[in-house]
């Protein structure tokens, strides 16, 4: 089978001569320190979100969404975005992006310093009310305003579209209506348009419905994919969306994950899933797998409740080596 995925040009030493080699690769989009917690009751201090933080960037992940700078009367869980984005220790090569839902919350994370922001219209009427409270227009007027002045301060902008499937409160979403708002996130001057299926109810025959109508007025280079995992179907709903050349996507470490204007959805593909299902389609992920596990088994412990991630809980303590993980993953014993 022909490989669909980005190859880069790696330069590989040997103990000879370095040669140049054409390695696939995916981009992994981090999302557990903010996606992941938001939904969580038990308020996570400040030390622990920013020691998760650390952990998952010595795995080697390179975009970790951090916080979000949205109401605290809305969302109690996220609102010591400031004291994380002002802890953590960052590492230069790593991105580390917040969502941001009004002008107001941009102008906090503007003094945090960050480099990137995230947008987050939904594709569904009723969800937008309940999330934002405002329409699907009202909502992107006001992430335009926030797009625009975040271009114009050189801040990168990354845009998601909720409920790209279904929606909690209307059920089915059109395709077509979910390229409309993508059209319209990227005419902001976001750099990428996360699809966003909220709830989990997504299948591979969904996805790529809703895959072929959105490349029609997007590249793939510029869309990611966020899968929630309530019907177990996030792995083949990636699968489906890979075919279609999308090179990002969006994964929370230990499954972590909901929205609290989403009742019933439970956490995201947990990122231990993600890269171990990678390396078992020979892409380069360059994440360390006991690292991001030992991430992982970090959370779920402080928050006292098992792991979402079935690669985390089938590797138990047995595997301490890293190589030994991808060997498996790859079936190369
Ligand atoms: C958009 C609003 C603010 C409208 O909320 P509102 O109540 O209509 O706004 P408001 O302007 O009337 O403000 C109400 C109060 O909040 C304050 N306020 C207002 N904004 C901010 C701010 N940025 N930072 C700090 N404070 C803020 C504001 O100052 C005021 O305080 P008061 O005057 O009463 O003392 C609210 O609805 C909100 O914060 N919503 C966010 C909800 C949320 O975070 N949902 C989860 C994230 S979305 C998601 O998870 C889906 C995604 C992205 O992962 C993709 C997927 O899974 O598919």
């Amino acid at each position: 089978m022909q490989c669909i995925y980005r190859h880069v040009l790696k330069k590989i030493k040997t103990s000879k001569r370095t040669i140049t080699t054409s390695v696939p690769e995916i981009r992994i989009y981090e999302v557990g320190p903010r996606d992941g917690l938001q939904n969580e009751t038990k308020f996570v201090p400040t030390e622990v979100k920013v020691e998760l933080i650390h952990k998952l960037a010595s795995s080697g992940l390179k975009n970790i969404e951090s916080a979000s700078f949205v109401s605290p009367k809305w969302i109690k869980q996220m609102s010591d975005g400031v004291h994380v984005m002002t802890n953590i220790k960052k590492i230069p090569d790593v991105n580390y992006p917040v969502l941001v839902p009004n002008l107001k919350g941009y102008e906090i994370a503007k003094k945090c310093n960050v480099e990137e922001i995230a947008i987050f219209p939904a594709g569904s009427e009723a969800f937008s009310q309940k999330n934002l409270n405002c329409s699907v227009k009202e909502g992107l007027d006001r992430f335009r305003a926030v797009a625009e002045q975040a271009v114009k301060d050189g801040v990168r902008v990354r845009g998601y579209v909720s409920c790209v499937v279904g929606c909690p409160y209307e059920g089915p979403i059109s395709p077509t209506a979910i390229a409309k708002v993508t059209e319209e996130v990227l005419s902001m001057g976001c750099y990428e348009v996360s699809l966003g299926d909220t709830i989990g109810v997504g299948t591979a025959g969904s996805v790529r419905r809703l895959m072929k109508e959105v490349l029609q007025v997007a590249k793939p280079e510029n869309l990611a994919l966020h899968f929630h995992d309530t019907y177990g179907q996030g792995l083949s709903n990636l699968l489906a969306g890979l075919e279609f050349g999308i090179k990002t996507v969006d994964s929370s470490v230990s499954g972590l994950g909901g929205c609290p204007y989403a009742r019933g959805a439970s956490g995201n593909l947990a990122t231990e899933d993600l890269v171990y299902f990678l390396y078992g389609l020979g892409v380069n992920t360059n994440v360390d797998l006991v690292k991001l596990v030992e991430a992982g088994r970090y959370i779920s412990n402080f928050l006292a409740k098992p792991t979402e991630s079935k690669v985390n809980r089938a590797l138990g303590d047995r595997f301490s080596n890293h190589l030994d993980i991808v060997k498996i993953a790859s079936c190369k014993t």
